[in-house]
This record gives structure tokens, C-alpha cells and sequence, in this order.
């Protein structure tokens, strides 16, 4: 069981409003994840997925509202999370001057269970090449790797992890979130394409959007 006694949840979000250069993205968003649950984030580009997974793994400041790991609020309890957080953003955060068998290693993992992770993601027979001369979908690939070695942080955050992946590679990864659900492990993740997962929450940003001309004229509602 990965929540504490205190709460049944992992990670809380409690009326959250996030703004960036003083625009306001979205305001009043709630969810709460517990172990083995999922949320997708949805939205338009420019919505504020990106702003939000940032937030929440405690990289953007500019909010209001309470964000709580294992019943304790932020920034508090920003210490435990980010043990427990894997986090894969929108760029790969991959080194191109290094190999995928180095770029997993460098994250700690044996050269065993990154070879294998590398298999799962299909790059087996690329582990030696440098990372800056693979394609942009596989450079995706070793960044995602990372979900595939044995053991794993029980958080997923990942902004777009579907993106530049081909057909294979998307049913590769819903697979592997799928026994990481399964295995207690809970996720947060963006994307713009339909994902089949059982316990799959869906947050659409659009439902939370804040009306800019409310905002311009002072935050009230002029037409009532
Ligand atoms: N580098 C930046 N500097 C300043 N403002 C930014 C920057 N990047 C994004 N923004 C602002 O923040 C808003 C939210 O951006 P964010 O990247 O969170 O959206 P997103 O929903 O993830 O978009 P996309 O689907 O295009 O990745 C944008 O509408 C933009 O106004």
C-alpha cells in the first residue's frame, strides 16, 4: 500500500488556479490520485498542461490552491515527493552526447536492466550509438525507457509521452503504464490522444478555463 494511514490518497490537488506572466490559465481544478490511478490531462496547445505538470512537480510557483503528496501540503512535503516522483518532460531530456546505455545508466540503472529496458523500447542494436545522431521518435523512446526498468519511483509525471512515438511504440507504452497501475504505482500524464486505461481519470483543462474578459474587467462577471 502506498498511501499513508493519515490518507488514502498519493496526490491531492484542491482548487487549483495557475497563471503564468500574470495571465490566469485555468482556476478551480480538483483531482486526487490514489494507488493504481491515473489521470489525463487534456487541452488546446497553450491550455496550460505543460504550466500545470510543472506545478506540480514543485518547478512553477505561480499558483493558488493546495497541492498535497500523501495528505501533507506543498512545499512541505515537496522533500518525500520528489522521492517518489519519476518525471519525464515535454523535451526528452536526453544527453546527445551520450549513448542510450549511458543516458540509462547515468540515472542509475545496471547495464543489465537497461539493455532490457531498451529492448522493451525497441532500441536494441542502437544502445551504442550517440543519442544526437537517433531520430527525434527515438530519442523519445530511450527518454521513456526509463518506465521499463524494474523498479521505478511509484509517481509518473509525463508531459506528452505518446508524442513522436510510432503505432507499436504507443501500445508499448499504454502497456507498461498499465502494469505500473497495476503494480500500486499511480500516473499523471498529458495527451491529446485517446489512452485506454482502466481507473483513467480525464481532466480537461477547456473545463477549467478562466474568462479573460471577466479577468480584464477586474474578475466580475459583467453579463451575470
Ligand atoms: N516560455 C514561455 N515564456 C512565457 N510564457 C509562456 C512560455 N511557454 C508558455 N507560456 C505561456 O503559458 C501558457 C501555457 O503554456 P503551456 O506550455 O503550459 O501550455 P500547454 O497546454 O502545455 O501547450 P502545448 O499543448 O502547446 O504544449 C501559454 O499559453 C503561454 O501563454
Amino acid at each position: 500500500m502506498l498511501a499513508t494511514s493519515e490518507s488514502p490518497y498519493l496526490l491531492q490537488v484542491r482548487d487549483l488556479s495557475c497563471q503564468r506572466d500574470g495571465r490566469q490559465l485555468f482556476a478551480g481544478l480538483s483531482f486526487a490520485l490514489s494507488a493504481g490511478s491515473a489521470v489525463q490531462i487534456g487541452g488546446a496547445n497553450g491550455a496550460g498542461k505543460t504550466t500545470l505538470l510543472r506545478t506540480l512537480i514543485g518547478s512553477a510557483g505561480d499558483y493558488s490552491g493546495q497541492i498535497l503528496w500523501r495528505g501533507r501540503q506543498f512545499p512541505a512535503s515537496l522533500p518525500q515527493f520528489r522521492e517518489s516522483l519519476l518525471y519525464i518532460g515535454h523535451r526528452a531530456g536526453v544527453r546527445g552526447g551520450l549513448t542510450p546505455l549511458e543516458n540509462l545508466t547515468w540515472y542509475g540503472a545496471d547495464r543489465e536492466a537497461a539493455m532490457q529496458a531498451l529492448e522493451q523500447v525497441d532500441l536494441f542494436g542502437f544502445e551504442d550509438s550517440l543519442c544526437q545522431h537517433l531520430s527525434a521518435g527515438q530519442n523519445r523512446r530511450v527518454a521513456l525507457a526509463r518506465l521499463f526498468l524494474t523498479a521505478t519511483p511509484p509517481l509518473w509525471i509525463l508531459d506528452e509521452p505518446l508524442a513522436a512515438l510510432d503505432v507499436a511504440g504507443v501500445a508499448a507504452l499504454q502497456g507498461q503504464m498499465a502494469v505500473h497501475l497495476s503494480r500500486g504505482g499511480a500516473m499523471v500524464f498529458t495527451s491529446h490522444q485517446p489512452v485506454a486505461l482502466a481507473g483513467l481519470q480525464r481532466v480537461e483543462l477547456a473545463d477549467y478555463a478562466v474568462d479573460e474578459f471577466a479577468q480584464s474587467a477586474g474578475g466580475e462577471h459583467v453579463f451575470g
